[in-house]
């Protein structure tokens, strides 16, 4: 099938970015990205590029030469189906709130929305892709839903997950490790190869059937999910017995069977998808009474959440066993750096853990809002919204939040940490000035020369 329109329902993380991309390296393409959430487009439709709704580094710059060119942001969700030959599915699916598979299942009645207004609006063949990270044989439940319309269409269903990372996208999506096609019809998959080939090598496209790309790209993120909880694992050793976490993972890491990427210890992953894909892979396992592999993957995510507790209480016990009444600076809201993204950040958990424990918390972070802040601690449900106005403090600037601080904890690895004047901000703080640095970002014989009482992970 000849493709010159492409309509991406989801203007999120993955939707904005990949299309932006896409349409950059297609300007022959025209490539229209609907959302239901009309705050989100009028914010890509923005002409101050600085308003977004999504901060990646290099997209406002693909996103100026595209927009209005051959890329286009609408509410019109139903015209922009209609008008395409390709539609790419890049809507949200969270781990489910409610009903069976409560806490671990994903969520896919946006999916499955989509689907319907495909079926209901589509006049003529589409081809249809899964970019949304989905169980392995939900294209069997889409093709159900897109079979069944009755009016004589065609669809190709093809699954073409998305493996860039947050605070990378750009640099991810114009030069990915690979691109990866499922599906059942040649003549469909080739022509979304054909799209990707506008700037991917032959050799890094991928051809697989449906189920071993939906299932790839789950085994992805528990594979690297999992590298972060076995690093964070033996930080906790480390501490216990003089070895240092940093010099482990370097000597570990040389060994070219093992790689030296994702062995950063940290106060424990976070973001959208790590969490909520490893669940659903848990789901299925046990969904096919295969208890032994749920129970292996499952142990990532509470290696994870004991990081994040482990974390909190040293830095409780550390104060003398009580945060009451103590101002704590926490530099990074973000759940990794060059983000505004914060979705299961590290930073939400232990903050909520010294709330309960009364201290006062102010945050800085370059990209993240005072009302993004609030929004995660409501979210959690722990305490009212006015307890977490009274418990948390939001500053614009650095040097504000360390002013007559106990404590810093560093929470997210944003490189301007690194550059700041510590020893004025060791000035600025009580005696004795604690450092807990969750990123180990920090070089610790230059903290120790300034004063500070110093603690990172794994050292
Ligand atoms: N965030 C990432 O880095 C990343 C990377 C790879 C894959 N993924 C996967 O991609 C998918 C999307 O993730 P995201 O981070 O972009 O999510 P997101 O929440 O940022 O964006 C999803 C968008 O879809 C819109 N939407 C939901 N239902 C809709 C409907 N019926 N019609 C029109 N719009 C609708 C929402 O309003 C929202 O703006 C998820 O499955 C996620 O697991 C995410
Ligand atoms: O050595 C490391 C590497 C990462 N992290 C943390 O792990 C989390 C996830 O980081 P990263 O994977 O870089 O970002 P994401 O944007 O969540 O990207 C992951 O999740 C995406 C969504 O599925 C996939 O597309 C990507 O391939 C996959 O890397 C963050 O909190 C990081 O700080 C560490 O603590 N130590």
């Amino acid at each position: 099938m000849e493709i010159k329109n492409i309509c991406c329902i989801g203007a999120g993380y993955v939707g904005g970015p990949t299309m932006a991309v896409i349409a950059k390296k297609n300007p022959h393409l025209n490539i229209t990205i609907v959302d239901i959430n009309a705050d989100r487009i009028a914010a890509w439709n923005h002409p101050d590029l600085s308003k977004l709704p999504i901060y990646e580094p290099g997209l406002a710059d693909i996103v100026k030469d595209t927009r209005g060119e051959n890329l286009f942001f609408s509410t019109d969700v139903d015209s922009a189906i209609n008008n395409s030959e390709m539609i790419f599915i890049s809507v949200n699916t969270p781990t489910k709130t409610y009903g069976k598979g409560k806490g671990m299942a994903a969520d896919l009645k946006y999916v499955e929305l989509c689907a319907r207004n495909i079926a209901k609006v589509a006049k003529t063949d589409k081809i249809v892709v899964e970019k949304s990270t989905l169980p392995v044989r939900t294209a069997e439940a889409i093709k159900s839903i897109l079979h069944n319309t009755g009016n004589g269409i065609n669809f190709h269903i093809l699954s073409n997950p998305e493996f860039l990372a947050e605070g990378t996208a750009v640099t991810d999506l114009l030069n990915p490790d690979r691109v990866l096609i499922g599906g059942e019809s040649e003549e469909a998959i080739e022509s979304l190869a054909k799209v990707y080939s506008s700037w991917v090598p032959e050799n890094n496209i991928l051809r697989t059937n449906l189920w071993s790309s939906e299932l790839s790209k789950l085994t992805a993120n528990a594979f690297l999910a999992q590298r972060v909880s076995s690093i964070n694992a033996i930080s906790e050793l480390c501490e216990s017995t003089g070895a240092n976490v940093n010099e482990v993972a370097r000597a570990i890491g040389m060994d070219s069977r093992i790689g030296s990427k994702f062995l950063n210890a940290s106060v424990g992953f976070g973001g959208s998808c790590f969490q909520k894909d490893i669940l659903n892979l848990v789901y299925i396992a046990r969904s096919y009474s295969l208890n032994e592999v749920a129970d292996y993957w499952e142990q990532v995510i509470i290696m994870n959440d004991h990081q994040k507790r482990r974390f909190s209480d040293r830095l409780i016990k550390t104060l003398y066993n009580t945060v009451s009444g103590k101002k704590i600076a926490m530099f990074g809201w973000a759940f990794k750096k060059d983000t505004n993204d914060t979705r299961e950040s590290a930073a939400i958990y232990v903050a909520d853990h010294l709330l309960n424990e009364q201290a006062n918390i102010s945050i800085y972070d370059p990209k993240v809002s005072e009302e993004r802040i609030l929004t995660d601690l409501n979210y959690l449900n722990t305490r009212t919204e006015a307890e977490n106005r009274n418990g948390v403090s939001y500053t614009a600037l650095p040097l504000d939040a360390v002013k007559d601080a106990h404590a810093i904890a560093i929470m997210t690895e944003w490189d301007e940490f690194k550059a700041y004047d510590w020893q004025d901000i060791y000035n600025q703080m009580q005696k004795p000035a604690f450092i807990f640095d969750g990123r180990n970002l920090l070089n610790k014989q230059k903290m120790d020369a300034i004063g500070f009482e110093y603690y990172s992970i794994g050292q």
